[in-house]
């Protein structure tokens, strides 16, 4: 039997507390994510999904229930801590890489994710190859661009930098939270691929949202969906396998 990476134990997520707009977002989750499960997760605007994510990430508190990592409670600890086995893409490209920093010396840091950082000219000159090689695997011309400082490269080019330097140290969770919903269509399905590549190749444990329903269904073991901050459906194996983006649908349609 597979043995969960991260379970989730009937969390709940309540906002405004004490307020007359006070409200639960998240209402009892029951989650277990086993090593090397590539999950999809889809859902109406407001559904919970990104709230998802930040009670998994640590940047909000789970108010009930527990969370799980390889058998230690980690419900109380903070976004910090939990970067040591956690790494998170988020949708705008400007986020999680340094803008004035080269690509090259973003994929340094990256390589200490959740420990002290400290960048030499020598480490740099060291990792230039292997890092030069890892930007040609995402097939947008980053490798081409490793001294250029991340601020003036193009969108996908970011994203996709922002992807490598959450996997280069390899993260327990990668957390992709709809991270390519800002580029335009060609570049975000070479992304995806690209994206999908890593995580196989690899066997990363992963979770990924998106409002794109072909693309939950063409990735990923497992799909998720969360409706009104609990989940409705999570589908694996043949089950996921037979779904259409039309069975998919209907959830979103009442
Ligand atoms: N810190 C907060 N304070 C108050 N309300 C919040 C907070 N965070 C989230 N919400 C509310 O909780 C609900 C769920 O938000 P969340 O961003 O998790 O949804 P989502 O499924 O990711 O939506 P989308 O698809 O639009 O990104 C929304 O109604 C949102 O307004």
């Amino acid at each position: 039997m597979n043995k969960p990476i991260l379970e989730l134990k009937d969390v709940k997520t309540i906002v405004n507390k004490g307020t007359s707009n006070e409200t639960t977002i998240l209402k009892g989750i029951n989650l277990k994510i086993n090593e090397g499960d590539f999950i999809t997760i889809v859902g109406t605007n407001g559904a919970g999904k990104s709230t998802l994510f930040n009670v998994i990430g640590g940047n909000l508190r789970a108010d009930f229930g527990e969370i799980v990592h390889n058998g230690h409670d980690i419900t109380k600890t903070t976004e910090e801590q939990r970067t040591t086995f956690l790494a998170r893409v988020f949708q705008d490209p400007k986020l999680g890489t340094a803008p004035r920093m080269t690509v090259a010396e973003n994929l340094l840091l990256a390589t200490k994710r959740g420990e002290r950082r400290h960048l030499t000219l020598r480490k740099l000159k060291e990792n230039m190859a292997r890092f030069t090689k890892l930007a040609a695997t995402m097939n947008n011309g980053l490798e081409n661009r490793m001294a250029t400082a991340t601020g003036a490269l193009s969108g996908g080019q970011r994203q996709a930098l922002s992807f490598l330097m959450a996997t280069l140290k390899r993260p327990d969770i990668l957390l992709l939270d709809e991270h390519t919903a800002a580029l335009d269509p060609h570049t975000s399905q070479n992304l995806l691929h690209a994206t999908n590549e890593r995580i196989t190749q690899d066997h990363l444990t992963a979770l990924m949202i998106t409002h794109h329903l072909e693309d939950a269904i063409k990735y990923g073991n497992r799909l998720i969906v969360l409706k009104d901050g609990q989940i409705k459906a999570d589908y694996q194996g043949a089950d996921k396998a037979r779904l259409t983006a039309k069975d998919l649908y209907e959830y979103f349609e009442s």
